[in-house]
């Protein structure tokens, strides 16, 4: 079997289109432009490849975008303020403050320091608790990513088992939540696993959230599985040439896409959804903070 590809970058162009019509929506109607604030600490290359795109997406969807890069020996109090000045500010809608932070700043403190309705990464303990309790919040971008993709290619997910591999707080926990919200049967794998083949061996949908450069291998996936590969893992590529690298995810691609009824590509798969959902978790808030009926089809 050759699996079906669930291509996330064309499928994140659909979504940015309907966030660029409620957009235009909101200022024909209300002369409301939504706006993101992005703080980036430090200069890790990644991430700051990472805020461009997402800058430059916000912008074309016709988003107000606002970075704020700081030192990357910038004090707790100072990165405090700076959230304090931007949930004050009515132009921002939401806040996304680029993780890992640099090891002396606290990482709980500062995102419990956003406004929950700014929340945009969903990373807040009132939203963590809101989605854990089926109530309305901001989700997680990654996971709500990988949930429409799913849904999109499903349709109903009710009673499917579904394995997360990784057990984090920005992807695999909430994954799992939304996983269970759609009645599926969740099953969460992380390092201390007996036995992980067996266990991923039994579901229908897989979603590796690891960060293990092609952990997953082919064997591990019941044929027709849905898998979805969340890892974003930049490895030495000297076929490419002296020096140069590419991305893999936490699947074996080559392996896996035998076996699997459906699998997602890395890059292009969950990585543009991930932004995609950025954005659409951006008009919802500036939707609510307005009293405004939020936008269809964009949130969980
Ligand atoms: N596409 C996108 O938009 C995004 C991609 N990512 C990518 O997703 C991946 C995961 O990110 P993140 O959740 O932040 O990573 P973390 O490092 O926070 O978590 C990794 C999880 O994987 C588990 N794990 C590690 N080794 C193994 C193993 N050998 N077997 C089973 N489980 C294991 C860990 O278990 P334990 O808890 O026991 O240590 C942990 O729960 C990374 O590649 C990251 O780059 C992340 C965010 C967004
Ligand atoms: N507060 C916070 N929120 C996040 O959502 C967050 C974060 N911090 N820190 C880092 C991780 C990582 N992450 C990615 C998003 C998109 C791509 C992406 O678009 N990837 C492209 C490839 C990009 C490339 O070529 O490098 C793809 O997969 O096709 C990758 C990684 C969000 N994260």
């Amino acid at each position: 079997m050759t699996a079906q590809i669930i291509d996330g970058k064309a499928f994140a162009a659909t979504i940015r289109d309907k966030v660029a019509g409620h957009v235009a929506r909101l200022k024909a109607d209300h002369d409301i432009v939504p706006g993101l604030a992005v703080v980036l600490v430090g200069e890790d290359p990644a991430s700051q490849v990472y805020v461009r795109s997402k800058g430059k997406q916000t912008v074309e969807v016709g988003m107000q975008s606002f970075e704020h890069k700081l030192d990357v020996n910038t004090s707790e109090a100072n990165l405090l303020a700076l959230v304090e000045r931007l949930n004050g500010d009515p132009a921002v809608h939401g806040i996304l403050v680029q993780l890992p932070l640099p090891k002396h700043l606290d990482e709980d403190l500062v995102i419990n320091a956003i406004d929950p309705a700014k929340d945009v990464d969903g990373f807040h303990i009132s939203n963590v608790g809101l989605l854990s309790t089926g109530q309305k919040s901001m989700v997680p971008c990654t996971p709500l990513g990988c949930l429409m993709m799913l849904r999109d290619f499903h349709g109903s997910l009710s009673g499917m088992d579904a394995v997360v591999i990784g057990r984090s707080n920005i992807v695999g926990k909430p994954m799992a939540q939304l996983l269970l919200g759609d009645s599926c049967t969740v099953t969460i794998a992380h390092s201390r696993t007996r036995d992980i083949a067996d266990v991923v061996r039994r579901a229908d949908i897989v979603v590796a959230a690891v960060g293990r450069p092609e952990m997953v291998p082919g064997d591990w996936i019941k044929p027709g599985a849905t898998v979805i590969d969340v890892g974003i893992n930049r490895i030495d590529a000297p076929e490419k040439g002296e020096g140069k690298t590419r991305l893999v995810g936490d699947v074996d691609f080559a392996s896996a896409s035998r076996v699997a009824g459906a699998i997602t590509p890395v890059p292009g798969g969950v990585g543009p959804m991930t932004i995609a959902c950025l954005l659409a978790n951006t008009v919802t808030a500036c939707c609510r903070a307005n009293g405004l009926d939020e936008p269809e089809g964009l949130t969980a």
